[in-house]
């Protein structure tokens, strides 16, 4: 097998429908990954995994790196034997958790240096260490490391971050160790500077990598800013290859930007949501607790066949999470990644018929239509 690459099928409009070649298996995009932070897709056996028909599954390189360690994860015969996963894992890496998790941390030109935020040992992050330890994870996705700034943050600040990124894409390139079927995403920075996304994609393209990741977003901006920056942003980047919003999103934020031209994404959305009773559906969310579901015989959604939907009630699923039970959280994180993968099946499928236009009103309609 050549290295990893992304091969078109369909485009409509900036939207496109095409396969990632990898060595763990070929996925359709627009794809959306499940995350699965510590080795783990919180609540979920890695068959309900499979049964939604996820692709490919999102760990990360800061959370593994602490608990396990990569030397325990290489005993239990690496991250895809740990997880009981034989399909594509990309690993985030590293850079943009310390930042949102890291107790302490001290930033410099050549990486970070944080505490553990579980036990406060200390620990360092440079692209060649986070690189590093992606390859003893045999993630099939390796990506840069990075330093996503917090927004709001002043241009000047934005700038130096992406020039640190763009020095630290090199250096992570330089340490990455190319196999067939594995492939490494740089990360354009640049905030919500057109000027200074045009010069990220600029320095990655130079690089080159197997595919690119929108970074620096989904991290307060709001979607009408992202959106903007992605008019502008996706249309830079080669159409050979594969692009990747990181951290994104609800139904709407993922319509939108399958639009704009991505083709993946991850998000703790959908699982996050299952763990707290919020239910995705074709009609917009529900939450599972209100009074309104106790005595509702009814599916969360009919054009559902996942086990909360084809086995059990909204009523149950009301009164599994109003007695805090287990089985709530497992079955409606089921459901939700279920959902997740539907509407991706559906836009993808409106790409190659030609039709997402009118398929993208039929489902903005119903979003706003309300439930059932
Ligand atoms: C705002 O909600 C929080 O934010 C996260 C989603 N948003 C997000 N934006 C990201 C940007 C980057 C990046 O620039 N670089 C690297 N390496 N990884 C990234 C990961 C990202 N995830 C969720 O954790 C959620 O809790
Ligand atoms: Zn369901």
């Amino acid at each position: 097998m050549n290295d990893m690459r992304w091969i078109a099928e369909a485009t409509c409009g900036q939207a496109r429908a095409g396969h990632l070649h990898t060595a763990h298996g070929v996925v359709p995009t627009p794809t959306f990954m499940p995350v699965g932070t510590a080795g783990t897709v919180k609540a979920m056996t890695m068959d309900a995994v499979r049964s939604t028909g996820a692709g490919i599954v999102l760990g990360n390189t800061y959370h593994l790196m602490l608990r396990p360690g990569p030397e325990r994860v290489r005993k239990m015969g690496g991250l895809h034997k740990m997880m009981d996963w034989s399909g594509p894992i990309l690993t985030d890496s590293g850079g943009f958790q310390v930042m949102s998790l890291g107790a302490l941390r001290k930033l410099d030109q050549d990486g970070v240096t944080f505490n553990s935020h579980i036990d406060g040992s200390k620990h360092r992050l440079t692209p060649e260490i986070s690189t590093e330890i992606q390859h003893a994870l045999d993630a099939t996705i390796t990506m840069c490391f990075d330093e996503c700034p917090a927004l709001p943050a002043t241009p000047e600040r934005i700038e130096q971050s992406m020039a640190l990124s763009m020095r630290w894409a090199a250096r992570s390139r330089e340490a990455f160790i190319a196999r067939p079927g594995y492939g490494q995403f740089g990360i354009v920075q640049g905030g919500t500077e057109r000027e200074l996304r045009e010069r990220s994609v600029k320095a990655l393209t130079e690089i080159g990598f197997e595919g690119y990741a929108i970074g620096g977003l989904a991290v307060g901006e709001g979607q009408e800013l992202m959106f903007s920056t992605l008019d502008y942003t996706t249309p830079l980047l080669p159409d050979s290859h594969a692009r990747y919003l990181m951290g994104v999103g609800t139904p709407d934020d993922l319509l939108g930007a399958v639009e704009r031209g991505v083709d993946m994404f991850d998000c703790v959305m959908p699982t996050r949501a299952g763990r707290t009773a919020r239910a995705y559906t074709e009609r917009g969310t529900l939450n599972m607790r209100n009074a309104r579901h106790a005595d509702d015989l009814r599916p969360i959604s009919p054009h559902c066949d996942c086990l909360a939907c084809s086995r059990h009630s909204r009523a149950y699923l009301h009164h599994l999470f109003r007695s805090n039970e287990i089985l709530g959280p497992m079955l409606l994180t089921w459901h939700n990644l279920a959902y997740y993968q539907r509407l991706m099946r559906t836009i993808r499928a409106a790409i190659v018929a030609g039709n997402l236009p009118e398929t993208a009103a039929k489902l903005r309609a119903d979003w706003a239509a309300g439930d059932w």
